[in-house]
C-alpha cells in the first residue's frame, strides 16, 4: 500500500499521457506535412531494405461501445467493396512512387475488422498489395480477426495468401462485462475460430484483452484469463481500458458508474499479469506477454524488441508504409498520416493524389528522443552508449532530462554513466517517465490515463 502511495504521488492514477506507439505522437502531427512529403520520402526509400506495410480496414459489422479504434459500422458490403477499390488505386499510386525493386518484409491488416471481407475481396486485396510491393522471400503476414465475424472460408483465403500470424479480439469473456461494452462473444465461437486458425497453419496467435472494463471483477478477469489460457495463444496484449468519450463518441454508451476505481483497476492488471506469468508467459514491455520461444520473447531477450503503432513487435523493418484511411507511415525522414475520415481519404485518392494529410518531419533532436523513448518502452532503460553511438555528441542533449527524471522518480530509477534504468517497482510509471523526455507534449490534448 505504501508503495502504491509512492506511485500515486508520482501520477500513476492522475497522469494523462500518450501511449508512445510513436514519437512524436500522432496528436502533434501538423497539417503542413502531407502529400508532397509523402511522395518525396517514398521515392527516396532504399530498394535494398524491405519495408513493412500496414493496411487499415475501417469497417465493423458491430460497433463495440468500449472501442477507440478508427472504424465505422456497416450492415452491407457495398461500402467495403468500394473501399477495396480505393485501396487498389492507392496501391497503384504508391507503386508509381516507390523505387523499383522495393520488397515487402511484413504485411499487417488491421482495423476495424479485416475479416469483414469475404474471400473474393481478401484475394483481390492481397493480390493488389503484392502487385504494388512484392513480398520478400521470408515475409510475414498478420491479420486482426474478430472471432464472431470470420469463418473457415475467410481463414483459408487469408492463409492461401500467406497469413502466418493472427490476432484475435477477446477483451473479456464474462457475459455481464460483454453486455456492458456492447460486445457479445461466446467462448465456443472463439474456440472454433482458434481451431480454424490452427488448422490453417497459424503458429503465432495473439489475444487482445482489456482490463478496467465496466463490471469487471477480480473473479471475472481471473476466469477470463483461465479461458484464454485454454486457447493456448503464443502472445497476449493486455490493454488498460482507455475511456475517452470525447474522442470515441460511442463510449458514451458505457456506464461510468460501473467502471472499476483506480485501485480496483490496478489490481485487475496485476492479477491478470501474475496469472500469465504463472502460466509461463514472459512480460513484454508495458502491456504484452509472450511464451518463451515465441519471436517476441526472443526479440526481447536479444534486445531487438521494437514498438510501433500496433504495440510491440519483432519487426526489424525501419520503414512502415501505412495504407487506407487514418493509417500512419513511418518513413526515414518522418511520419505522415493519411486522411483520417474514410470519406476524406477516398476523395483524395479519387483525385489521383496520395492521401497524406498530417505528419511530422523528424529533426535530429526528434530522432534522439524517439530512440530513447522506444528503448524505455521496450527495455525499461536508456542506454547512453547506444545513444551516443547512434546520434553522436547530440545525445548529450538528454543529460539534463535524465538528471531531472532521476531526481523526480527517486529510488524507482538508477542513473549512472551507462544510462537510466527504471526498476520493476516503477514500471507502472513507464509512460509517465517517457513523457518527461517528450519535447512535444501537446497542451490541450486529453490523453487516456497512464495506468
Ligand atoms: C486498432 C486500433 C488502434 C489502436 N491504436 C491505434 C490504432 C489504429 C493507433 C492510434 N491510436 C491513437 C492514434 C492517434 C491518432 C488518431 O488517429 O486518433 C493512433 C495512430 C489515439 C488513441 N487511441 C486510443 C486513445 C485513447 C487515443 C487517444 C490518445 C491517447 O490516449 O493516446 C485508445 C486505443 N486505441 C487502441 C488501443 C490499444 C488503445 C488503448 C489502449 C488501438
Ligand atoms: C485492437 C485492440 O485495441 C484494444 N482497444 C480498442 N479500444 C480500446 C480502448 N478504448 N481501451 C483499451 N483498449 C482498446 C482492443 O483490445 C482491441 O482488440
Ligand atoms: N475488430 C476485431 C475484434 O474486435 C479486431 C480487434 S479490434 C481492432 O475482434
Ligand atoms: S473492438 Fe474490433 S469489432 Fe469492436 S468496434 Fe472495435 S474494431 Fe470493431
Amino acid at each position: 500500500m505504501e508503495h502504491l502511495d509512492t506511485l500515486r504521488a508520482l501520477g500513476l492514477f492522475d497522469a494523462r499521457v500518450p501511449r508512445y506507439t510513436s514519437y512524436p505522437t500522432a496528436p502533434v502531427f501538423s497539417p503542413a506535412v502531407g502529400t508532397a512529403f509523402q511522395a518525396e520520402a517514398l521515392a527516396a526509400l532504399d530498394p535494398a531494405e524491405p519495408v513493412s506495410v500496414y493496411l487499415h480496414i475501417p469497417f465493423c459489422e458491430r460497433l463495440c461501445w468500449f472501442c477507440a479504434c478508427r472504424t465505422q459500422g456497416t450492415t452491407t458490403l457495398s461500402p467495403v467493396e468500394s473501399y477495396i477499390g480505393t485501396l487498389e488505386a492507392e496501391l497503384r499510386l504508391v507503386a508509381q512512387t516507390i523505387p523499383a525493386g522495393l520488397r515487402m518484409g511484413r504485411l499487417h491488416w488491421g482495423g476495424g475488422t479485416p475479416t469483414i471481407l469475404p474471400p473474393h475481396l481478401i484475394h483481390r486485396l492481397a493480390r493488389a498489395v503484392k502487385a504494388a510491393i512484392p513480398p520478400a522471400e521470408a515475409w510475414e503476414f498478420s491479420v486482426e480477426i474478430d472471432p464472431t465475424m470470420v469463418d473457415r472460408a475467410k481463414i483459408d483465403a487469408l492463409a492461401a495468401e500467406g497469413m502466418n500470424r493472427a490476432s484475435i479480439g477477446i477483451q473479456d469473456f464474462d457475459p455481464e462485462v460483454q453486455a456492458a461494452i456492447g460486445r457479445e462473444q461466446p467462448y465456443d465461437i472463439t474456440r472454433a475460430c482458434v481451431d480454424d486458425l490452427r488448422g490453417a497453419g497459424i503458429t503465432s496467435l495473439n489475444c487482445d484483452l482489456v482490463y478496467g472494463l465496466p463490471h469487471q471483477t477480480e473473479t471475472r478477469i481471473a476466469d477470463t484469463v483461465a479461458k484464454v489460457l485454454t486457447l493456448n495463444p503464443e502472445r497476449i496484449a493486455l490493454f488498460g481500458y482507455a475511456h475517452v468519450p470525447w474522442v470515441a463518441k460511442r463510449q458514451k454508451l458505457i456506464d461510468e458508474n460501473a467502471l472499476p476505481d483506480d485501485m480496483a483497476r490496478h489490481r485487475l492488471s496485476e492479477l491478470a499479469a501474475a496469472q500469465f506469468r504463472a502460466a509461463g508467459f514472459e512480460t513484454i514491455g508495458i502491456d504484452h506477454f509472450a511464451r518463451a520461444g515465441d519471436e517476441l520473447a526472443l526479440a526481447k531477450d536479444e534486445g531487438r524488441l521494437r514498438r510501433n503503432f500496433q504495440g510491440y513487435t519483432a519487426d526489424s523493418c525501419a520503414t512502415l508504409i501505412g495504407l487506407g484511411a487514418s493509417s500512419i507511415s513511418r518513413l526515414p525522414q518522418g511520419y505522415v498520416q493519411n486522411a483520417a475520415a474514410t470519406a476524406a481519404y477516398i476523395q483524395r485518392i479519387e483525385a489521383g493524389q496520395l492521401a497524406g494529410a498530417r505528419g511530422h518531419v523528424m529533426t535530429g533532436d526528434d530522432l534522439l528522443r524517439a530512440d530513447a523513448i522506444e528503448m524505455l518502452m521496450c527495455e525499461f532503460m536508456i542506454d547512453r552508449d547506444a545513444l551516443h553511438a547512434r546520434h553522436g555528441p547530440t545525445a548529450a542533449a538528454l543529460d539534463a532530462d535524465l538528471a531531472q527524471i532521476a531526481a523526480r522518480f527517486g529510488d524507482l530509477v538508477t542513473l549512472d554513466a551507462g544510462g537510466l534504468r527504471l526498476h520493476p517497482a516503477g514500471r507502472a510509471l513507464t509512460r509517465i517517465v517517457a513523457s518527461a523526455l517528450d519535447a512535444h507534449m501537446p497542451d490541450g490534448v486529453r490523453f487516456s490515463r497512464a495506468s
